[in-house]
């Protein structure tokens, strides 16, 4: 649905050249939910702004369903652009019309008559739960409320494709986890496929299935989001997934593993069992369960005894196990 090959954004300044995108390749397959993550000026919102050419890439092409957008004349440009909806952090409503009003300005400009934009406006608002708000101005709304009427402009003229520019982050948790589970809803109704750009791990691990991880403009790991939270390579996965849920400085030269149950593996007691094989204690500093985009993965820290031998044989006890197991530290182990 969207390719990115070799896809390179240089921004000219005063204070010299910005590389914002560095040599891009990237494949969104359609009905994804797919991730974007990365620090702040990691190339995020360069990224989504070169999927509707708001952003024209310095080298590379984009690829939209097969189209090459750097083929596409200004009119071209803006047709294609009305199959790529796009929602924003800050709702960018328009705060003199309405509700209806605001859902129905982005139907006519595509050429809809009145009529049948206040019926399909309303049919909109039903399926983003503010069927009774449509004379409401967005003063009088919720920030919830408001990314809901955004999301409803932006899929009004059925487009293929649904952008999301940090469009949970000024929202609180649980405004944020219901504005994911419509995003989720509208992907499976509609199979529009949905790109996800966000700075917080818990967004991606919540509603995308693929994950791209950028840093400093380059595309440093990416993958499905399972596979990337159970084993994760780069540095930059690594600090995003066990930085987001613990003390990762602290376990810093403590002989750390952290492992990853399987479905088929949080039934043993494995952890209880080692110990008891062993005769050696460990220490638990962490443990959770996350939901996978629906999936439940289970996740500890251990920190092993200080005896090398012994704890080389329970890292080769519990992948025996079918455990992944992963180092806290480069230096550890594997
Ligand atoms: N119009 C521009 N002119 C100059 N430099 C730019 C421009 N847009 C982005 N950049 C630079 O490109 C790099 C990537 O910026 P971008 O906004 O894509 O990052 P981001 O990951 O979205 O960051 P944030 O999470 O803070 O929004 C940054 O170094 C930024 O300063």
């Amino acid at each position: 649905m969207i390719r990115f090959e070799d896809v390179s954004k240089e921004f000219h300044t005063k204070a010299g050249n910005v590389q914002g995108l560095n040599h891009v390749n990237l494949h969104i397959s359609k009905g994804d939910i797919f991730g974007i993550i990365g620090m702040s000026g990691a190339g995020k919102s360069t990224f989504i702004r070169c999927i509707n050419y708001l952003e024209h890439p310095t080298s590379g092409d984009v690829r939209i369903d097969g189209c090459r957008m750097s083929g596409l004349s200004e009119r071209q440009l803006r047709e294609m652009r009305k199959e790529i909806g796009m929602i924003f952090q800050h709702f960018n409503l328009l705060m003199q019309k309405n509700v209806l009003e605001n859902i129905c300005f982005s139907l006519k400009i595509a050429g809809v008559k009145d009529a049948e934009a206040k019926k399909r406006a309303r049919e909109l608002l039903k399926v983003v739960g503010l069927a009774d708000k449509e004379k409401a101005y967005p003063s009088q709304l919720s920030g919830g409320q408001k990314q809901r009427v955004a999301i409803a402009r932006a899929i009004a003229n059925n487009p293929k494709i649904l952008l999301c520019d940090e469009a949970t982050s000024a929202l609180d948790p649980q405004t944020t986890k219901s504005v994911l589970e419509l995003l989720k809803q509208i992907n499976r109704d509609y199979g529009i496929t949905i790109v996800v750009v966000t700075h917080e791990m818990s967004v991606v691990q919540e509603i995308c299935n693929q994950v791209a991880i950028l840093n400093e403009g380059n595309v440093v790991e990416t993958g499905s989001v399972s596979e990337i939270f159970t084993a994760p390579k780069s540095p930059e996965a690594k600090s995003l997934i066990i930085g987001s849920g613990s003390t990762a400085k602290e376990m810093r030269g403590r002989h750390c593993i952290r492992i990853v149950f399987k479905e088929n593996s949080s039934y043993e007691p494995v952890v209880g069992n080692m110990t008891l094989q062993f005769k050696t204690p460990v220490n638990i500093l962490y443990a959770n369960t996350k939901d996978l985009n629906g999936t439940a993965a289970g996740e500890m820290i251990l920190q092993l005894p200080e005896d090398t031998e012994i704890a080389g044989k329970m890292v080769e006890y519990l992948k025996e196990k079918n455990l992944y197991v992963g180092e806290v530290e480069q230096d550890v182990f594997i």
